[in-house]
């Protein structure tokens, strides 16, 4: 049977190179000469900019309305985020975008693709380290080529755990963020980490650099292309209460394994996510 989707992901890896040379200009040319507190208008240019260069390359690529789009800054302006049967790319431009105003090195490109709802490949491009992570579902999952794997630690004691706080402030998710990372830490674990991208946070994972991340707040294009990449490397993802993932649920675990994965869900205090 013809491979339906290689070109597809083939024309997504090179698609994220070009984005991920975009927010290289836009840090060296504009962000380094404004001063941060008038950065962020900035900022979302260039997460619109980038996004528009995704969208239209794919849509050249592959024809207009023949697939559909989730990405960040189109959901931002009012665009549905709505996952349906029909091929969909799930877009997050600049992954990290509080990352990208500050100059810390971790900014990453994430473009997943769906069908029937089913995620078929994902591509994250950590463009500040210039690392290219990469997955196909059934086919393996690779950075730079080189295919990576989790790690294979069971013990919670020797792990080292990311979470992220993200960008709410409110009191309630700030205590239960921070209850949930006080009583992981002290299980004890090795350490808590965290890049300040999802996507990024993922590969990791991937890579067996760390063994879980998990994290209520995030959305559907912050973790998309990461969950292929994840899977393929042998890794678990669930639903922060146990049950199996829902990319449009805005909580995850992603995990070596079940039982840091099961290990970590426990400590979890759960909060309702806004809209
Ligand atoms: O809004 P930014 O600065 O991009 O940060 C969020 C990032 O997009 C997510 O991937 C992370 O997981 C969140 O914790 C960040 O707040
Ligand atoms: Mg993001």
């Amino acid at each position: 049977m013809e491979d339906q989707w290689q070109r597809a992901y083939d024309f997504a890896v090179e698609v994220a190179r070009k984005a991920g040379e975009e927010i290289r200009k836009a840090g060296e040319r504009e962000i380094r000469v404004m001063t941060k507190s008038s950065t962020v208008d900035l900022v979302t240019k260039t997460d619109e900019r980038v996004e528009k260069i995704i969208i239209g390359s794919l849509t050249d690529e592959f024809g207009e309305g023949t697939h559909c789009f989730i990405g960040e800054e189109s959901v931002a302006k009012g665009e549905p985020c709505i996952l349906t049967d029909k091929p969909t790319w799930i877009i997050d431009p600049v992954d990290g975008t509080t990352n990208f105003v500050h100059g810390f090195p971790f900014v990453a490109v994430s473009i997943a693709f769906a069908v029937n709802k089913q995620l078929e490949f994902g591509v994250v491009y950590s463009c500040l380290e210039d690392k290219m992570y990469k997955a196909r579902k059934g086919k393996g999952a690779f950075c730079n080529d080189q295919q990576i794997q989790v790690s294979d630690v069971k013990d919670i004691h020797k792990s080292i755990i990311i979470s992220e706080h993200g960008t709410d402030r409110s009191p309630e998710k700030v205590t239960k963020t921070f209850s949930t990372m006080q009583k992981i830490l002290c299980i004890p674990v090795h350490g808590l980490r965290g890049s300040g991208t999802a996507a990024t946070n993922m590969c990791l994972v991937a890579t067996g650099a760390v063994e879980a991340f998990f994290e209520i707040g995030i959305h559907c294009w912050d973790i998309a292309a990461g969950a292929v990449i994840v899977q393929e490397a042998g890794g678990i993802l669930l639903d922060v209460d146990g049950g199996p993932l829902d990319l449009m649920s805005r909580r995850m675990v992603s995990a070596n394994n079940e039982t840091i994965a099961k290990r970590i869900i426990k400590e979890i205090e759960i909060f309702p996510v806004g809209s």
